[in-house]
């Protein structure tokens, strides 16, 4: 499958160039369209004892009056209502035409268990929330138990942002045309499109040079080629040096969790920085990983030069103040003056809570051209903390409010949860879809935290970096499934390592 998404404005722009460009004109993509939903449904449901198509007033109905044709063809009993009056001379006005029977009002839909229900209200049309009759539908598509087939998007749902306008249709499958839109990645509405099918309707892959596209699935794909791999006359400092930042003698376990990935992700050396108070608890419990005193953070930044730290992360487990802010300013500054990569995670971020310039402001002091990357991993809730205004009520979709916050921050933002994105201050973002919800267990994000530090300490980019930790960290959860602590991630990534190869063929040219 293809791992580009086009919002639905970039869709229609696709449309239009394919339209442009033939030989297809607007009817002989809504006939492929329609023939390709009937497929599906014929494939799935052919067991149906009626099906039932629900059609909206713009070009998703005139999907369901092709495809109730195509299925009426194969000799399945069909009904299709239709909301009142499509534009005249149009496409809708052509499907309908072309549909041999009676189309009844909306109103009318009645189905039971046994049926198929095609849901073409609204694909990429929707405009604002579903009420009235269409609510309605909803209700009754649900109570009927019948399962739905949703063409292009569950109606209801946002393509751009996955949000439930409304109320939406809950589908068994989808079936979208050409590449999947960002509310097929998103939550709510991922949880509402069931399986998702792209079928080629014969808009020709060029188009998307044109459209631009600047947002994908997280695959191998996007960052396959900046993973490292050691050189055969490497030694373990030329592979990359973390240092992860230890809290105090209660909270040691998040930072050894995190630098057990650093080093599982194939950096070289892996040094835990330990305040005194917590230096017997963690050596008691380290083995490759090293163990340096870290009270002071001019002393840090003399064993970082003197000991090539080439990443850092603060945060899991260090307490949330004064200090914390201050260990990220000497961070931020050895970034600056000797390019290290830096991952700011957890208490790192909520220690600036109300004064998130203060963060911004000296992770931007300019300088030195050759600053590391840096990476902020927030949960919604340190998000929120960190940016206020683009919290998750905000109406605007996880995509744009973690490139946004990129952008504010100048750093790669991590938006972790069901459906994490990962944005660069530039414009680039990815979804990742491929994790495992077992991950949602204490740890787990420290573990990606250490992901993305060794994969920074290698000399990944920081946009890079943060993709592909996220991606080994959802697969070693999948992986791994019911049971998972956070400390069996660590210890999955060398499979997950050996499997990539594998996951990356899955990932090649998808149609057209
Ligand atoms: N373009 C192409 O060549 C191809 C497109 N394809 C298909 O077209 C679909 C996109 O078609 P579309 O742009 O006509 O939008 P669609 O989703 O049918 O809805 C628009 C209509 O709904 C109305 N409306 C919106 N929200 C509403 C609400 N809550 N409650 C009530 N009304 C509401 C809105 O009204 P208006 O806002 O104008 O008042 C307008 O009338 C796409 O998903 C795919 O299936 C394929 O055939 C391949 C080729
Ligand atoms: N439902 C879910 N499905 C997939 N991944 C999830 C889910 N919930 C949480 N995760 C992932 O698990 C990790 C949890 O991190 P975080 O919230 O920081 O927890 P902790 O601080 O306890 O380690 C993140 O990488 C997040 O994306
Ligand atoms: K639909």
């Amino acid at each position: 499958m293809s791992d580009e998404l086009l919002t639905p404005d970039q869709m229609a722009k696709a449309d239009r160039l394919a339209i442009e460009g033939g030989p297809f004109d607007g009817y002989g993509l809504m006939l492929n369209a329609g023939r390709a939903v009937a497929a599906v449904v014929l494939a799935h449901f052919p067991q149906a004892r009626h099906a039932h198509i629900l059609c909206g007033p713009g070009n998703n109905g005139g999907d369901g009056l092709v495809a109730a044709r195509f299925l009426r063809e194969a000799g399945m009993a069909v009904s299709a209502y239709l909301a009142p009056a499509p534009r005249e001379g149009g496409e809708v006005a052509r499907a309908l035409a072309d549909f041999p029977e009676t189309v009844r009002p909306l109103e009318a839909f009645c189905a039971t268990a046994e049926d198929v229900v095609v849901d073409a209200l609204f694909g990429a049309g929707l405009a604002r929330p579903l009420d009235g009759v269409f609510a309605t539908l909803v209700d009754k598509a649900r109570l009927s138990g019948a399962p739905v087939v949703a063409v292009d998007l569950p109606s209801g749902v946002s393509g751009q942002s996955g949000a439930v306008l409304g109320a939406a249709m809950a589908a068994l499958r989808t079936v979208t045309f050409f590449r999947r839109k960002p509310g097929h990645l998103l939550f709510p509405g991922r949880g509402l499109c069931g399986t998702v099918e792209v079928a080629d309707i014969g808009i020709p892959r060029r188009v998307l040079a044109e459209i631009g596209v600047d947002l994908f699935e997280n695959t191998p794909r996007r960052w396959r080629a900046a993973l490292p791999a050691p050189d055969p006359l490497g030694h373990k400092y030329s592979r990359g040096h973390a240092g992860i930042f230890s809290g105090g003698p209660s909270a040691t376990g998040a930072a050894r969790l995190a630098a057990m990935a650093a080093a599982r992700s194939g950096a070289g050396a892996v040094t835990l920085l330990s305040p005194a108070s917590a230096l017997l608890v963690n050596a008691a419990h380290l083995t490759a990983i090293m163990l340096q005193r870290a009270d002071d953070p001019d002393h840090v930044a003399a064993f970082a030069g003197e000991r090539k730290l080439s990443a850092l992360a603060i945060g899991p487990g260090y307490g949330v103040g004064e200090k914390c802010r201050a260990f990220v300013a000497m961070a931020a500054g050895l970034r600056r003056e000797r390019g290290l990569g830096l991952v700011l995670d957890a208490d790192a971020l909520t220690s600036f809570e109300g004064e998130p310039e203060a963060l911004f402001a000296c992770l931007n002091l300019g300088g030195v051209e050759e600053a590391g990357s840096v990476v902020l991993t927030p949960h919604e809730g340190e998000f929120a903390r960190l940016f206020p205004g683009l919290g998750a009520h905000v109406g605007l979709s996880k995509v744009e409010r973690a490139r946004r916050a990129a952008a504010r921050a100048g750093a790669t933002v991590v938006l972790k949860g069901s459906d994490s994105v990962i944005a660069a201050p530039d414009g680039r973002a990815v979804i990742n879809i491929h994790a495992s919800p077992y991950l949602a267990t204490a740890g787990s994000g420290d573990v990606l935290t250490g992901l993305i530090t060794g994969l920074l300490a290698q000399g990944m980019p920081g946009f890079e970096a943060a993709a592909a930790a996220v991606w080994l960290h959802g697969d070693a959860g999948l992986r791994l499934g019911a049971g998972l602590v956070a400390e069996d991630l660590p210890a999955a990534i060398p499979a997950v390592l050996a499997g990539l190869s594998a996951a990356d063929e899955s990932f090649r040219e998808g149609p057209r």
